[in-house]
Formats: structure tokens, C-alpha cells, sequence
């Protein structure tokens, strides 16, 4: 179907906004369609479509979009739409544009540099590069620069996997189940779903499959305290207290008063009683350390880079700096430390962020265990195994979109060890001296 050609228009005038990177892609955008309400929802939708693809591909069509006369802006916006709506359906063209639009069309990109290929910054090219080796890093990449799928986690206080899926095909929409998750649903095509019984309902969430599996290995259950350190919006929060059975108590603790808002809408739908939204000031604040060595299960998912999401936040990649990845590990190792002290002995910690690189993971968990010999490390097979969760893991959880058509997420378990308790070891004298004195006593005899 043709598109109106005012759409072009538009599309360079939000593009312009965006790239100036002065907020977050999707700040932008509900900001511009809030200034333009005569919007509908498939304008807004294929101009969305369009400057998300932008962003996914900036390094190619920038490259592309600089050369000839028209100006580079109309060129991006351009070949964001043909992109994602095809060449055909704009009207309005110069013969010079739809000339430049099929000549991109023709490019075979595989043959393109590797960053170029990749679409990403030099700093986190060289990053992942130094990380994974270059072919994967363009396998990651790729799947990076591709949309991510519409996930669903199927809340087990309200309903099942299979009522759930039955309910969604009247809809109709189509979903099938996971791999890993056994709540999670994966829907075929985008449909909205806020306007469906069985979201308003709380029967389902919207959450990747890899949030999903870092929530069960988590493993809380009935009747536990547990602690979702940095519960933002409460994603994970919601999925833990599901697993709990609505018993027990689960604090949602985050420094963000406007995150934790958002949990309270879904903590009505979603039929929880056991949640407990606290804001704190910092890793440090009094309310924590009223709780300390009382909970047996905390998850910390950790401010982090975000690079595992880029499927969803195309811009991150763009609007990150090099230098706040530093900035960023002093902040986890900060909280790790922090929500490491409210475990009571042979409680578990999940440290879990949504990073891809090795600084913001495997290296704040070791550095841990370097200075906290009280922790050890469980290692993630075994907990994969107790959680029954068919995924082939080491020491640590590495779900990556190319190989598990998940965000990338990266997750530790650590253990407190329990200590001994004072009472058995007096308990062990005291029967270690009936001992001697029964020795004693039957040489008597
Ligand atoms: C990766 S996000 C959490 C996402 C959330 N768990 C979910 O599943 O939707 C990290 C969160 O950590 C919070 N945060 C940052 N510093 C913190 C601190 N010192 N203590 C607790 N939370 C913190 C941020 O406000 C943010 O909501």
C-alpha cells in the first residue's frame, strides 16, 4: 500500500531529533506524536518502523546517504522507509531518489567492511571483536540489528501455558511455546495486546524469554523472603512472585521513584499480594541493613550498558559512551556488595545484567569472590539442571540473541555459605567430653 508522501516529511523531521541522541529514541518519538496528534496508528507506526531502522543500520546508510546533492537527512529518512515499507510503497520520488534507492537495494552488504557490516561504534566493534572474534561478532551483530519477537510469560497465579494459548488463538494470534522458558509464549506477528482480556486480566506479560529464565534461576520459592535489588518496573519482580505462589515476601527495592511506579499498575493486574515496592536511596540505605542476613534470595540485575537489549534500543549503542562502562562497573561492584549482605547463610545471590561484555560480568562476579570468601560460586549447570531448564551452560548463564533468539543476558549465581552454627560445635565438645568421661567411666567399671 502506498504511503501518504507528507510521511517522508515527518519521518527527517523526527530523525533529525533522534540523532541528536539528546534522549532515549522512544522519548522522542512519543514526544513528536504527542506535538502531532493527527497521527494515526499506522503513521505512527511506519514512521517508528522507520527511524528505528535508521538506527540499526546507521553505519551503511550514513555512509551511503553522503554523497550526491539531495540532502542526507531525506536520504536517511528515505532508505529508513524503504527499508522497512519497500521502495514501493513511496510516493513522490525524484527519479534521482528511487535510482539511489534501488542501487542501496542492490548492495550485497556481506561484502561491505566488518564494522560496517556490524553497524555498530568502533569502540564496541573493537569490544566485541577482542571478545568474541569477528565472526561472531557479525553473527551477534546481526541478530542485534534485527527486531526482536514479541514475548509473553503466561502468569502461573492466573492461568497456564495452554488455556493461554487456546484464549489468544480466538484472538485470533498465534503464539507457540519456548524452548526455555515453560510459561513463555512466543507470538508470531505484533499485535497490540493492551486491549485484550487476558492482559488486562494478568493472565500475561510482556517479557523476553531470557528475562524469563533469569527469573526462574532465581529459584524463590513458597513461603521464602526474597529481594529483587534493582526491581525497576518490576519485570522480573512480577515472575519471582509468581514462582513464590503469591506467598512469602518479596521487597522490590530500586533508587527510581518513577520505575517503581510503573510495578504498582502491573502488581494489580497480575493478582500479587507478596510484593513490596521500597524505594531506597542508595546500595547502603538504613532500610537495607534492617534486613541483613535475613533473605533467601536475592536477585541484583544491575544498571548495566544495555547491549544485550539492542534488538529493542537500537540508539544504546549510539548513545553509550566507552567511559561509562568504568563509571558503570564501580556502580554494580557498589551494589553487589551491598545486596550481598542481606543473605542469610546458604542463601543465594543472582548478580544478572543485560550487558554482553565480559567487564560488566564475569569480572565484577570474580572480583566479588576475590574479596567476599564467605561466597562461592554455584556453578550454572547445576542450577540449570535443578531448574530443569533445557540449556547447555559453564559456570555462568550466556543467553545471546544470535544463539538463543533472546536479548543478551548474562547471570552468576553465588552462594553464602552457611555458617556453623555455635550450638553444634558446643553441643560436639560437650558430647566429645561425655565421651571421655564414659571412657573414663567404664575404665572405672
Ligand atoms: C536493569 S534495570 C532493572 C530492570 C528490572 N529488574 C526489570 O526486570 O524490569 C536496573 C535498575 O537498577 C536501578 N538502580 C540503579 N542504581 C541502584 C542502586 N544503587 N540500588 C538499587 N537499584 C538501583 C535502576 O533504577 C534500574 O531500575
Amino acid at each position: 500500500m502506498r504511503l501518504p508522501p507528507a510521511i517522508l516529511g515527518n519521518t527527517e523531521e523526527v530523525l533529525r531529533e533522534v540523532l541528536r541522541f539528546m534522549s532515549p529514541a522512544d522519548v522522542t518519538l512519543s514526544r513528536y506524536f504527542k506535538d502531532h496528534p493527527r497521527f494515526g496508528g499506522r503513521e505512527r507506526g511506519v514512521i517508528a518502523e522507520a527511524v528505528y531502522a535508521v538506527l540499526r543500520n546507521k553505519s551503511f546508510f550514513t555512509d551511503f546517504a553522503g554523497a550526491g546533492n539531495t540532502p542526507s537527512m531525506r536520504k536517511l529518512a528515505l532508505l529508513g522507509l524503504a527499508e522497512t515499507a519497500g521502495i514501493d510503497a513511496l510516493g513522490g520520488l525524484s527519479e534521482d531518489e528511487t535510482h539511489f534507492l534501488t542501487r542501496i537495494k542492490e548492495v550485497d552488504r556481506t561484502l561491505l567492511p566488518p564494522q560496517m557490516q556490524a553497524n555498530l561504534p568502533t569502540w564496541l566493534y573493537d569490544k566485541f571483536v577482542a571478545q568474541y572474534g569477528e565472526k561472531e561478532t557479525l553473527e551477534l551483530a546481526a541478530a542485534l540489528n534485527t527486531p526482536a519477537p514479541l514475548d509473553l510469560r503466561v502468569n502461573s497465579i492466573k492461568s497456564n501455558r495452554d488455556d493461554v494459548m487456546a484464549e489468544l488463538a480466538k484472538a485470533p494470534i498465534a503464539a507457540e511455546p519456548m524452548p526455555y522458558a515453560p510459561l513463555g509464549l512466543r507470538v508470531l506477528k505484533k499485535p497490540a495486546l493492551q486491549n485484550l482480556p487476558l492482559f488486562k486480566d494478568g493472565a500475561i506479560e510482556v517479557q523476553d524469554e531470557g528475562s524469563q529464565v533469569l527469573s526462574q534461576i532465581v529459584g524463590a520459592r513458597r513461603g521464602e523472603m526474597v529481594v529483587d535489588f534493582c526491581a525497576g518496573a518490576g519485570g522480573k519482580t512480577l515472575a519471582l512472585g509468581a514462582t513464590m505462589r503469591n506467598t512469602g515476601r518479596l521487597y522490590a527495592f530500586d533508587v527510581s521513584e518513577k520505575r517503581l511506579a510503573k510495578l504498582k499498575p502491573r502488581m494489580a493486574r497480575s493478582g500479587l499480594s507478596n510484593v513490596h515496592p521500597v524505594l531506597i536511596a542508595h546500595e547502603r540505605d538504613a532500610k537495607i541493613k534492617r534486613l541483613a542476613g535475613k533473605i533467601d534470595r536475592v536477585l541484583v540485575d544491575a544498571p548495566c550498558s544495555g547491549m544485550g537489549t539492542l534488538r529493542r534500543n537500537p540508539d544504546v549503542k549510539w548513545r553509550q559512551r566507552p567511559e561509562a562502562i568504568g563509571e558503570m562497573q564501580e556502580k554494580q561492584a557498589a551494589i553487589l556488595d551491598g545486596a550481598a549482605r542481606l543473605l542469610k547463610g546458604g542463601g543465594r545471590l543472582v548478580y544478572a545484567t543485560c550487558s554482553l561484555l565480559n567487564e560488566e560480568n564475569d569480572f565484577i562476579v570474580e572480583q566479588f569472590l576475590g574479596t567476599h570468601p564467605d561466597f562461592e560460586l554455584v556453578p550454572m549447570s547445576k542450577v540449570l539442571a535443578e531448574q530443569k531448564i533445557p540449556l547447555e551452560m559453564g559456570d555462568y548463564l550466556k543467553m545471546l540473541p544470535h544463539k538463543h533468539q533472546t536479548d543478551g543476558f548474562f547471570a552468576a549465581v553465588l552462594e553464602r555459605k552457611a555458617k556453623a552454627k555455635a550450638e553444634p560445635v558446643e553441643k560436639a565438645a560437650a558430647d566429645a567430653d561425655d565421651a571421655t568421661e564414659d571412657a573414663s567411666g567404664s575404665t572405672d567399671a
